[in-house]
């Protein structure tokens, strides 16, 4: 049994929570708001995320970030990327925890990936750092539907002590050491769905969908090879597995999000009325910076990052994808 620290409260920090707690560890929550905290504690549940799922009763949670993490083996990082470099910079880390990252997106300003955030901000070296990503939709978690996942680390040793951590009956990871791979498909997918969304909220059917899958990928893969990822991964579940699931699912906020955009509605409109986190409306930029800093051409983030900061209507940016020259499929340069 390892002692686990989830930090973050959220769909994601609370579903991968339940899949610590089934695969038999000491997990404990961080909640920043304590009324969180209560109904985690006395009730079982998470009535902002979850409201119908009943938390394992040995699952605990607190307001207090250092008594979360106080002895864990383990500390969890499930906050939004662009608040992980702030909430980080309030923390004390337990002195030997390996640090896993769920978050998906890439920082704005700095065009940092999330385990390089966490590296410069508390010091600690790569063999101490993972990350975990996949097609891992949190309300299917939740319910114990059965998923794939890969948990990257440049040290594989570390990788394979998270993966025996968080293996589950019904949550299975695998290892990988393209940290790099990892990261950017994770983060870039969540781009591409906002697309695959907007198409589908202005009608457009499945050979729409499929080709801005299927053109997403591709610009993964070109962005991942120009910043040092290895290929392979894209075709993986941090790749294509992940990009997949968000993609084909009401269940993703940035499918939905993009869905919304499609049917007319603006960003603040859709941002205001939830909660929850869409990355790919804020990392779509630093991803299109990340693009232009290698010479990597990426049309469809190019055109997301019009459509966020723009306001240009999704409709003008499927008609500028089509017009763009005609070019054979592998010309990937
Ligand atoms: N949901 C999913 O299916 C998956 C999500 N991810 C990734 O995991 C990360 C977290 O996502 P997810 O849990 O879904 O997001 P949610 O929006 O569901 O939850 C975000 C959590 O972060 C907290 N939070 C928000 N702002 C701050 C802040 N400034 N300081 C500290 N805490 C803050 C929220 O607290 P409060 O409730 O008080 O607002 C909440 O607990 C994202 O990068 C996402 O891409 C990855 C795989 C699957
Ligand atoms: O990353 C996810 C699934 O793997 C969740 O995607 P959303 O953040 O779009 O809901």
């Amino acid at each position: 049994m390892s002692g686990v620290a989830v930090m973050g409260s959220g769909s994601w920090g609370t579903a991968f929570a339940l899949t610590l707690c089934d695969a038999g560890n000491d997990v404990r929550l961080w909640a920043r708001r304590i009324e969180v905290c209560r109904a985690v504690n006395t009730e079982h549940r998470n009535p902002d995320y979850f409201p119908d799922l009943e938390l394992p009763p040995t699952l605990t949670a607190t307001d207090d970030p250092q008594r979360a993490m106080a002895e864990a083996d383990l500390v969890v990082l499930a906050v939004p990327s662009q608040t992980l470099r702030q909430n980080l910079t309030g923390w004390r880390l337990p002195e030997t925890a390996v640090v896993l990252s769920l978050a998906k997106g890439i920082e704005l300003g700095t065009g940092r990936r999330m385990s390089e955030v966490v590296a410069e901000v508390t010091g600690l070296p790569d063999e101490r750092i993972a990350v975990l990503t996949g097609p891992n939709l949190s309300h299917e978690i939740a319910e114990r539907q059965p998923a794939a996942s890969v948990i990257a680390s440049t040290a594989h040793e570390t990788a394979a002590l998270v993966q025996k951590i968080c293996h589950s009956p019904t949550f299975r990871p695998y290892t990988n050491t393209d940290v790099i791979g990892c990261e950017l498909g994770g983060a870039t997918k969540n781009v591409i769905a906002l697309a695959v969304g907007m198409a589908v909220g202005l009608g457009f059917g499945d050979n729409a969908t499929a080709s801005v899958i299927t053109r997403g990928l591709a610009e993964i893969s070109r962005l991942g090879r120009a910043l040092g990822a290895d290929p392979h991964t894209f075709s993986g579940l941090a790749g294509m597995g992940d990009l997949v699931a968000t993609c084909s699912s009401p269940l993703s906020r940035n499918r939905s999000f993009g869905e919304e955009l499609g049917r007319g509605r603006s960003v603040a409109e859709i941002a205001g009325s939830t909660r929850q986190v869409a990355e790919g409306v804020k990392s779509c930029t630093a991803i299109r910076a990340l693009g232009s800093a290698h010479g990597v051409e990426l049309p469809i983030v190019e055109a997301v990052v019009r459509v966020i900061e723009n306001g240009e209507p999704p409709g003008e940016m499927v008609a500028h994808l089509l017009a763009r020259a005609a070019r054979p499929e592998r010309d990937e340069t």
